[in-house]
């Protein structure tokens, strides 16, 4: 699939709201996410951060627009938004409903917005899957059934799921989530050469550090974006520390942006 054009915005959202059960969850977001970038959205529990991530995917009901690469993501067919933007949730896929598919089939399933109907998988498909379960180093659990990894190893399928897509946008929700510190590394370095090729990845982060690395830092608190800049920027960091009540403190550390709770 060919790169982004990185001169329309991978996602914009235009006075977004969206409500869970009878409680308005976001309340009017304005924010045009670049394509081509890596950028991180953080905040306090209970900010909006993954009901945002939700509204982006298109996973969610909500009142505004959301455009995709340019096009409204409203009427878009659903095959065409699942061939341009790829969804890793905090549960991943239908929570434990994957349990029994072996690892190799739960990364085939990122295929399935390329493939007809009750296709065999192609040539092209089997070796996405096998270049994302490489990448994740999740090839050699193959023929395992999901159920059967630890939560690191599970995580590292279901990334390698979400990369198999091969989209030009990747929304991500938590996806550190239970990676020991040299996968967060791995991770991040996926990102990094996702990036290189021009894709777009959005990532809902609890590591402020790892979010520092990002391109750009969404900074969410009360359903609302407080904050959107480059991550080296010091508003960005003062945003940071404000939503945390200062209990957050962000240094320049080995040439990078470290925080620490203080
Ligand atoms: N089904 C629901 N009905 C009503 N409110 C809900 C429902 N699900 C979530 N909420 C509320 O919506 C708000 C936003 O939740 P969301 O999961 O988007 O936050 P978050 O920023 O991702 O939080 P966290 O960092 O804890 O994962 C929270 O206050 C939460 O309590």
């Amino acid at each position: 699939m060919s790169a982004a054009n990185t001169s329309v915005p991978a996602l914009q959202c235009d006075g977004v709201h969206a409500s869970l059960g009878q409680t308005v969850v976001l309340h009017g977001i304005d924010l045009t996410l670049p394509a081509g970038r890596w950028s991180a959205i953080v905040g306090p529990n209970g900010a909006g951060k993954s009901t945002l991530l939700r509204v982006l995917a298109g996973l969610l009901a909500h009142d505004g627009t959301v455009h995709l690469l340019g096009e409204p993501m409203a009427g878009m067919p659903g095959r065409a938004r699942a061939q341009r933007l790829s969804w890793l949730g905090q549960g991943g896929v239908g929570e434990n409903s994957a349990d029994d598919l072996l690892v190799y089939d739960v990364a085939m399933l990122g295929r399935l917005p390329h493939q007809r109907w009750l296709a065999a998988p192609s040539a092209a498909d089997r070796d996405a899957v096998e270049r994302a379960l490489r990448s994740t180093q999740a090839w050699d659990w193959r023929d395992r059934p999901l159920g059967q990894l630890s939560g690191g190893e599970r995580q590292r399928v279901l990334l390698a799921r979400a990369l198999a897509v091969e989209a030009d946008v990747l929304l991500m929700d938590e996806p550190l989530a239970n990676l020991d510190p040299p996968h967060q590394a791995d991770w991040m370095h996926t990102v990094r050469a996702l990036v290189a090729r021009g894709r777009t990845v959005v990532s809902v982060l609890h590591e402020l550090s790892m979010a520092l690395a990002a391109d750009t830092v969404v900074v969410m608190a009360d359903g609302r974006v407080r904050h959107h800049g480059a991550s080296a920027d010091a508003s960005t960091h003062r945003a940071l520390e404000r939503v945390f009540d200062d209990r957050v403190a962000i240094h320049h550390v080995a040439d990078q942006w470290i925080a620490l709770p203080r």
